[in-house]
């Protein structure tokens, strides 16, 4: 089927795309093409006779149509021409291809390595005479401009063609979501496996200083991070922070500021938060409150963290009274959501995640349902250990990807939560309450999963919804291995913290509530007895 490719490789001659590409082709089982070879096809010449012939401005011709028709039909992994991306109308179709979704692949290899490769490859016109003289003056020339047309950049000094091959499929696999919106200035969540690669691109030249903060459970990831941070060149603070919610508390986030006040963090410096939800939350506020705010990136490591707690900006932490009741909206410069490490994501935790992930189901995304259906025993019995290059790593990445897009959507609406991005809330009024009163032993994605049944009884019992959705909603949560009920605490101390709830609004109870899948909707001030209906209609499996 005539399709655009998945990925199109550019760069100077000896670079290594046809090699490369061929490996990376082979890896996703898809066709390889040489934009060379169908020139080369085309013309019924090689292609140093064409330039002698014809001579290089009709080569540039022929090569650009060729190149027009690749881009529209060619599928799988298409090399371009070391040239080819100097022509106008072959930048025009790239950018063009670029913006309806493409990848186009600047293979930055070391200039002595392609150099050499160049000289002894042949059938290179442009390589004429002094060849290395030649090749440094195409480079000069070329590089800006495969910098500037290219959307994927891969570093390959050094590698094997099996390495770079690897490198540029996980960039290529990996997926962006774009977050902007008004008062939000635009970053990208960037999914996929090896993202953290990004962390420097990300963070930029200007902070000389950066605090890794994160949890003991990821140390191997911050190891990772802190050497990825040194290679580029930033002074790095380890900060270790107490992990899950005991990490969330003022005295961390002071602790922190000391830190940083003795060790001349100035706001040009950064933060980058790595682990948990509760570690970015911490992290997003510490980066908030340092001289009333500096830059920060999210290196989400759980599955709630990567589609929910990392983006959007809510940071804070908890106070004896309630969960989150401090922080602030302070969107961070990136999210790198590097799917490598959910290697050693305990299964209770993953699953936890999904909490989250059937919630923006629930409130925007059937899909999300459909495939959260689909695959629900697969997901239940998550391995970290076996699940990179499994079926799995697809799936998960998909769910990723639509579960971001959900939270993109309200809070580039809505970034400070006026209306819209309450949605986002459904199943927490319960939910929080109950993470609270069992001194957060219970998991914030579980404590949500009871949280979504309770707002799902609480729509049926006012008439919004039929039974059959809310038994849905026990079916589907219950096939993930979440929790669909809970008898802990009691329903005054219950009623108190909805209260406290940041929906609530001065003696108002307010709640998501659904009128349907993807329709979710305010209810201010409902009847108290029907809450109460609803709370009891949890307390036991229905
Ligand atoms: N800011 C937001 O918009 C937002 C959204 C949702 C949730 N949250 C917050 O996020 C927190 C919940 O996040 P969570 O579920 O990630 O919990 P968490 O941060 O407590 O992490 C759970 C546990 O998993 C460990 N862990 C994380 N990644 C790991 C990995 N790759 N390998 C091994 N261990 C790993 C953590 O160290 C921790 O022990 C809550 O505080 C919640 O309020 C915030
Ligand atoms: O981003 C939001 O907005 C959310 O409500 C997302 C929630 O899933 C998340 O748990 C958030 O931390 C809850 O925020 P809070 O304002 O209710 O504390």
């Amino acid at each position: 089927m005539a399709e655009p490719p998945v990925a199109v490789l550019i760069g100077m001659p000896g670079a290594g795309k046809t090699r490369v590409g061929g490996e990376v082709a082979q890896m996703l089982g898809v066709r390889f093409t040489d934009s060379d070879e169908v020139i080369e096809q085309r013309a019924g010449m090689r292609i140093t006779e064409y330039f002698s012939e014809y001579g290089e401005p009709k080569f540039r011709e022929l090569e650009s149509q060729v190149i027009a028709d690749l881009l529209r039909t060619a599928g799988g992994i298409v090399s371009l021409g070391g040239g080819a991306p100097m022509t106008e109308s072959v930048r025009r179709n790239l950018q063009k291809y670029i913006s309806q979704g493409g990848k186009v692949v600047y293979l930055q290899a070391d200039p002595q390595e392609a150099m050499e490769r160049a000289r002894r490859g042949g059938n290179r016109p442009m390589l004429a005479g002094d060849a290395a003289a030649r090749w440094r003056a195409l480079y000069e020339e070329r590089d800006p401009v495969f910098d500037a047309v290219a959307n994927v950049h891969v570093h390959t000094r050094g590698s094997s063609p099996q390495h770079a091959a690897r490198k540029v499929m996980d960039m290529v696999m990996e997926h962006d979501v774009h977050v902007t919106g008004t008062s939000i200035t635009p970053y990208d969540v960037r999914i996929g496996v090896g993202t953290s690669n990004h962390l420097a691109e990300v963070l930029g030249d200007r902070p000389v200083r950066i605090a890794l903060i994160h949890t003991a459970p990821v140390q191997r990831h911050s190891d990772r991070a802190r050497a990825l941070l040194r290679q580029a060149g930033y002074e790095v603070s380890d900060v270790l922070i107490p992990d899950a919610e005991a990490g969330k508390t003022i005295e961390v986030a002071n602790g922190i500021w000391q830190r940083l006040g003795n060790e001349g963090f100035t706001r040009s410096d950064a933060v980058v938060g790595l682990g948990g939800g509760a570690a970015t939350d911490l992290a997003g506020f510490v980066a908030a409150t340092w001289m009333r705010g500096i830059r920060y990136v999210n290196c989400p490591t759980s599955l709630l963290a990567m589609v929910d707690a990392s983006t959007g900006g809510k940071t804070g932490i908890n106070t004896p009274q309630g969960k989150n009741l401090v922080g602030s909206f302070y969107t961070p410069a990136g999210v790198l959501a590097d799917m490598r490490t959910l290697e050693t994501l305990p299964n209770d935790i993953f699953i936890e995640g999904l909490g989250e992930v059937a919630k923006s189901g629930f409130i925007r995304d059937p899909e999300i349902l459909s495939i959260l259906e689909n695959h629900a025993q697969q997901l239940r019995e998550f391995n970290g250990s076996t699940f990179l290059g499994s079926p799995l790593e697809d799936v998960v990445a998909e769910l990723i990807e639509r579960t971001v897009k959900v939270k993109a959507y309200h809070v580039s609406n809505d970034l400070r939560e006026a209306g819209l991005r309450e949605f986002l809330n459904y199943g927490h009024t319960l939910g929080h309450a109950i993470e609270q009163i069992e001194h957060f032993k219970w998991r914030h994605g579980n404590a949500v999963a009871v949280g979504c049944v309770f707002a799902a009884e609480l729509s049926s019992i006012l008439g919004y919804i039929d039974q059959d959705l809310v038994d849905y909603h026990r079916q589907l949560l219950g096939s993930l291995g979440l929790p669909i009920s809970w008898s802990g605490g009691d329903w005054d101390s219950v009623l108190a913290l909805m209260h406290r709830d940041k929906k609530a609004r001065g003696n108002t109870l307010r709640f998501v509530v659904l009128e349907g899948i993807g329709h979710p909707i305010h209810l201010e001030d409902p009847p108290i007895e029907a809450v109460h209906e609803a709370f009891e209609r949890i307390r036991s499996a229905h």
